[in-house]
């Protein structure tokens, strides 16, 4: 397994501070830290990788700021153009040997929290979603669609894209609708269930098809997470780490060892289904000193999480 973090495009400090708890493996997500971009094009791309190399690290996650935007999503004119621009992504990573690609079927609403700010452990702050108070919110200003629809069109998606990503030699890892519900503020969403992640992985029966198992999603699914690992196997194609209590109509995220999952039982099942791509912490908690002004993406409770795992991973190496 191959503990990651999030870095930003550009070297700055966090770069070093990865390299000092011993991570050199970067997952490059410009939609959390970087400028919003969603690059195909071989020189940009080439570009990050060659400044990671000379900096001794690796990309191994391209999350997020791709090219696939709810014009896909809904089936609006224009989405061969963008499936195009997505093949053309994958055959250029394939080249410079990135070897996963993170992406997502919410459309309308990205992930939704209603609160940014929920102290936790020593005044460290956390966020949380509460249904209840999502829907207090005005309504969103998103085109209606049937859940069919979302579903015909994520099959189109795949049907044109896992060929080209099996070619490339890329793997694709779908991420949960975050949260996990049926509809946030009367948007419809999909990818919300282990069912949902069968029928997904059935469409295209292909490594290249794969999950990313955001464990915090799954929990508030309110699944068995070892056994669902165990269940996806080697469909599992990349890994947030992370926790949350509650359920999918409200929940409060924790520090990675406070929450109620066993994260030990978690890491053995990795270990057992032979999982070894990346996994990286997500979702962290703001400490002290930090502004709170990226809420999940701030830096100190990252550096907690990758030596909270890389002591599991030691704990769990040799035991049952
Ligand atoms: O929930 C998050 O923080 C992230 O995991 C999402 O930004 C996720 O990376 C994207 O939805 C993936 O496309």
């Amino acid at each position: 397994m191959d503990v990651s973090l999030v870095l930003p495009p550009e070297p700055d400090e966090r770069w070093d501070l990865a390299k000092q708890v011993g991570v050199t493996s970067a997952v490059v997500h410009t939609l959390e830290i970087g400028d919003g971009s969603r690059p195909s094009a071989y020189e940009t791309l080439s570009r990050w990788t060659e400044r990671f190399a000379d900096a001794g690290i690796d990309v191994a996650v391209l999350e997020g700021g791709v090219p696939l935007t709810d014009t896909t999503r809904l089936g609006r004119p224009g989405r061969d153009e963008e499936i195009e621009e997505f093949c053309t992504l994958l055959r250029n990573l394939g080249e410079l040997g990135v070897p996963v690609v993170c992406y997502d079927w919410m459309a309308g609403i990205r992930w939704a929290r209603t609160d940014t700010a929920v102290p936790a452990r020593g005044g460290s702050l956390t966020t949380a979603y509460d249904d209840e108070a999502m829907r207090e919110r005005p309504a969103p200003d998103v085109p209606d669609i049937a859940r069919e629809e979302l579903w015909a069109n994520l099959e189109y998606f795949l049907e044109r894209v896992v060929p080209v990503a099996e070619e490339a030699g890329v793997k694709l890892g779908l991420h949960p609708d975050d949260p996990p519900r049926e509809d946030v503020h009367g948007v419809p969403r999909i990818v919300n269930s282990v069912e949902a992640y069968d029928r997904v992985l059935e469409i295209v029966d292909s490594e290249h098809n794969g999950v990313t198992f955001c464990q915090g999603n799954f929990a508030a699914m309110g699944v068995d997470i070892p056994e669902t690992i165990r269940h996806f196997g080697d469909r599992i194609n990349f890994v947030h780490f992370r926790d949350v209590d509650g359920d999918a109509d409200a929940f409060v995220e924790t520090w990675h060892d406070a929450g109620s999952t066993d994260m030990r039982a978690a890491m053995a099942a990795y270990r057992d289904i032979g999982f070894d791509g990346p996994i990286r912490p997500d979702h962290v908690p703001t400490m002290a000193g930090e502004e709170n002004d990226n809420p999940g993406y701030e830096t100190k409770g990252r550096l907690f999480a990758v030596g909270y795992m890389r002591g599991l991973l030691d704990g769990i190496d040799g035991a049952e």
